[in-house]
């Protein structure tokens, strides 16, 4: 009888890179992942593309897997305001830098719909010549006036549905158990234990 065919796991040889400017991010996928996945960092602010979340994601995986040569995990994350139809969306980080916690707070003054969602768009190159594939992560909330310290970019102005707290009065361990970067990075997870791309766990390859 004919044995059956297993196809072998695509091995990497090197451990993925998690390319972002923003430590404190790097923090937080530090603490979510664990040792669940061997990661290597690397500081590095890269370009972004006009456009859906998705498709900058993913042109960011296309940029840093050329800049490291090698496996890249990069993340996009937006704060999308309903009555707004999703924007500032991917912009959040220049509305932030320009308007602040209160600017934001004032746009939503003309509506009546305060709510809004965090989202998280990781993508993983495994290499230059492989098309990044997406995993996205949404937690729904409200922006708030701005409550708690202000260590972490809109954290403050945010307040998940089914919490009396903001994302950064939260004691971080909670943060971590509900926000949009912890459930993109548990399909992340979900994608290497299944086991169709094992990983080195060499991190000094
Ligand atoms: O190098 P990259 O990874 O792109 O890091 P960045 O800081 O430029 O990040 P983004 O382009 O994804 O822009 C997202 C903006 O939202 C902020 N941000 C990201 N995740 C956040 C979170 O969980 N809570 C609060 N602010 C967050 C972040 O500081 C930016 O101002
Ligand atoms: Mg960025």
């Amino acid at each position: 009888m004919a044995k059956a065919m297993v196809a072998a796991p695509t091995m990497l040889s090197r451990p993925v890179t998690f390319v972002t400017g923003n430590p404190k991010k790097l923090e937080e996928v530090r603490a979510i992942l664990g040792d669940s996945i061997p990661l290597q960092s690397l500081k590095l602010d890269l370009p972004e593309l006009q456009g859906e979340p998705e498709e900058i994601s993913k042109d960011k995986a296309r940029m840093a897997a050329k800049e490291v040569n090698g496996p890249v995990l990069v993340e996009d994350t937006c704060l999308c305001f309903n009555a707004l139809n999703g924007l500032p969306g991917p912009y959040i980080k220049w509305f932030l830098q320009k308007t602040g916690h209160e600017g934001l707070n004032n746009i939503l003054k003309a509506y009546e719909d305060k709510s809004a969602y965090a989202l998280c768009v990781f993508s993983l190159a495994l290499g230059t010549t492989v098309e990044p594939i997406s995993f996205v992560g949404k937690t729904l909330g409200k922006i708030v006036p701005a409550r708690g310290p202000p260590d972490f970019g809109w954290d403050p102005i945010f307040q998940p549905d089914g919490y009396e707290q903001t994302y950064a009065e939260m004691p971080k361990e909670e943060k971590n158990k509900i926000s949009h970067r912890f459930k993109a990075l548990d399909k992340v997870k979900a994608y290497f234990s299944a086991g169709d791309t094992a990983l080195t766990t060499d991190v000094s390859k």
